[in-house]
């Protein structure tokens, strides 16, 4: 309570650009390289700050912007976001109160104040990927990818966590295969029913672990990476069908739906996921007129476009246990 009215804060920093090497001995293979952009965001005891000019219990943004630092420097073996993501999480959530402090005249004052009861931490991947020089990998050289692999990440005190990862910017396109027919026809309707137009979209996924406690963190590291990895492969798999015939897709939402499905009944570590799935639509482009017919559209000219663009989302989670 502050006052009459009730007080909630929260403080930390974004856009903290790190970027961390492991390198391998010739001999082990390829170097490592990862660029992440962190924001760290903490819910602490320092209530006072905001309605006093007491800072004794605000851990400073800049010392957790230094943390950062600091543990990509400790993190001596390759580790994924999602894991850093973690130990940065539970770092901020045991480091804070170092105990209880007194004051000047002996009594207690910071015991509970300074307390980080939670921590959230998102990371954003530079998506560095490594090129391939005559047909092999290259042992250090990289170049930047387009879609990108974020995690979002929450700790509290208990220990009790939350791990999401996603992808954004993954733009997937096909020529054929996909249509849409038989929806509302009324005054306001003037699209023709189709089974044949270009599909576009760019995915942002977001999927969440099953693990809800720091205890259920699988001992033998988890390869969070290795899982992004899959789900983008299983999300386009799904998307474009087989390579020579592919798969016809009557709408953007069942295309989606059966996206979703596929990364769950693959993933038992997978509890949800949420896709958002904008349609870009290539419009036919029809120009002339009745004497003069420029260009009539037969499949083959099309006007791409971003806006407006159709809005298509939806999540799918496996249902509750009922124990
Ligand atoms: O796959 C689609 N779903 C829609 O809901 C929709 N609406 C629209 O105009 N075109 C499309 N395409």
């Amino acid at each position: 309570m502050a006052g009459n009215f009730e007080l909630q804060g929260r403080h930390g920093k974004s856009r903290v650009r790190v970027s961390r090497v492991w390198r391998r001995p010739a001999a082990a293979g390829c170097h490592v390289i990862v660029e992440w952009s962190v924001a760290v965001s903490v819910v602490s005891d320092c209530l006072p700050s905001y309605t006093s000019s007491d800072n004794s219990a605000i851990v400073a943004t800049d010392s957790i912007k230094n943390t950062v630092y600091v543990k990509a420097k400790e993190c001596t073996e390759v580790v994924s976001m999602e894991e850093f993501a973690v130990i940065l999480g539970r770092h901020f959530t045991s480091l804070y109160p170092q105990g209880p402090r007194w004051d000047f005249y002996g009594s207690l004052r910071a015991a509970v104040f300074g307390q980080v009861s939670e921590a959230t931490v998102t990371i954003v991947e530079r998506p560095w990927e490594r090129v391939v020089v005559d047909g092999k990998p290259h042992s250090h050289g990289f170049k930047v990818g387009v879609e990108k692999h974020s995690t979002e990440v929450i700790v509290k005190k208990s220990g009790s966590l939350l791990i999401n990862s996603g992808i954004q910017g993954y733009s997937l396109l096909k020529t054929t295969q996909s249509g849409f027919e038989g929806f509302v026809t009324d005054r306001y309707r003037l699209l023709p029913d189709t089974r044949e137009r270009i599909v576009a979209t760019e995915v942002t996924a977001w999927w969440r672990y099953p693990f809800e406690h720091v205890s259920q963190l699988p001992s033998k590291p988890f390869c969070f990476t290795q899982r992004y990895q899959d789900v983008k492969e299983v999300l386009s798999e799904t998307f474009f069908g087989p390579p020579d015939v592919g798969v016809y897709s009557p709408s953007v939402q069942n295309t989606l739906y059966l996206m979703a499905k596929e990364v769950l009944t693959r993933f038992p570590d997978i509890s949800s996921i949420q896709l958002r799935m904008p349609n870009l639509h290539f419009l036919p482009v029809n120009l002339g007129s009745k004497e003069n017919p420029l260009v009539k559209f037969a499949d083959d000219v099309y006007l791409p476009t971003n806006e407006p663009h159709g809005t298509i989302e939806a999540t799918l989670s496996r249902p509750m246990s009922k124990l």
